[in-house]
């Protein structure tokens, strides 16, 4: 079964053939979500590169550990799971929060990151009173609560109106999340703010946004690949905050293109 214990947590995860690609690929996925949604990414990747995905702490089916302090916890069980696997020279792919997670790794073991993919993420995303408006709402009432907004941001009005099926599955994989992880996620990115970290990002990165992000928009993905030194940015068109979902195809060929370019042993820059 795909079940690890890191440091204690109980991790959920999928681990492709190690085969092809000097670069492995890690995916970590947002909040409210798990790693279901690279599915259809994966699948078009498989065997080109050595993979892994997970649920992070508090989401899918992994435990949530002694609780969410910070995003240090969530950096702490990707690190863990990165060795126990024994990647190196590893591309983080991050969305959303798993971007702040890849940004937070990667500064605490610069060695190990060859590179970075920051998917519809920022150094800081929303506002305090905007995050803990969500933590009440959800505390009093349920992830139900914020359901339908959360969605409206996750996809665009023509996903919404075209791909019921895939909405109604997006709906319960966010409702049916653990309360307690999705509320320390919640407050997780209220308190971070990686603006001095990612001015010192060093090695090969990629920004990418869908052109209606409404959690995220392309203009402060923009500036987040303004802050990183020799940053790409890039906007995939019809899409929300969930590119992976929505235009799978378009982000595959983002990340190949964005791998392939790389060198086979580590560059940094800056
Ligand atoms: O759920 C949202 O509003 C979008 C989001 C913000 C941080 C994250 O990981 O997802």
């Amino acid at each position: 079964m795909p079940f690890v214990s890191i440091g204690g947590v109980t991790l959920h995860h999928r681990h492709g053939p190690a085969t092809g690609g000097a670069h492995p690929i890690v995916f970590i996925n947002s909040l409210g979500t798990d790693f279901r949604i690279w599915e259809e990414v994966w699948s078009a990747l498989s065997g080109e590169m050595p993979m892994l995905a997970y649920d992070k702490r508090g989401h899918g089916l992994s435990d949530i550990g002694s609780g969410i302090r910070s995003i240090d916890d969530h950096v702490d069980d990707l690190s863990g799971l990165i060795d126990h696997f024994s990647f190196k020279n590893v591309v983080l792919c991050g969305l959303s929060v798993g971007g702040m997670i890849a940004q937070g790794l990667y500064t605490r073991r610069p060695e190990i990151v060859d590179a970075l993919i920051l998917c519809d993420t920022a150094h800081k995303i929303g506002t305090a009173d905007s995050w803990n408006a969500r933590i009440a709402t959800v505390e009093a009432k349920g992830i139900q609560a914020v359901a339908e907004d959360v969605l409206k941001v996750w996809f665009t009005p023509g996903f919404h109106s075209t791909r019921s099926a895939e909405l109604a599955g997006c709906r319960n994989m966010l409702t049916r999340q653990a309360l307690a992880g999705y509320i320390g996620t919640c407050a997780a990115v209220r308190d971070a703010d990686f603006t001095d970290i990612a001015r010192r990002i060093a090695v090969p990165t990629l920004c990418v946004v869908g052109d209606q992000d409404g959690s995220t928009p392309p203009d402060l993905v923009r500036s987040l690949a303004d802050l990183i030194p020799g940053a790409r940015f890039e906007i995939v068109r019809d899409a929300g905050h969930i590119p992976c979902v929505e235009q799978p195809a378009a982000l595959t060929a983002l990340i190949r293109d964005f791998v392939a370019s790389l060198p086979t042993g580590k560059q940094t820059h800056g």
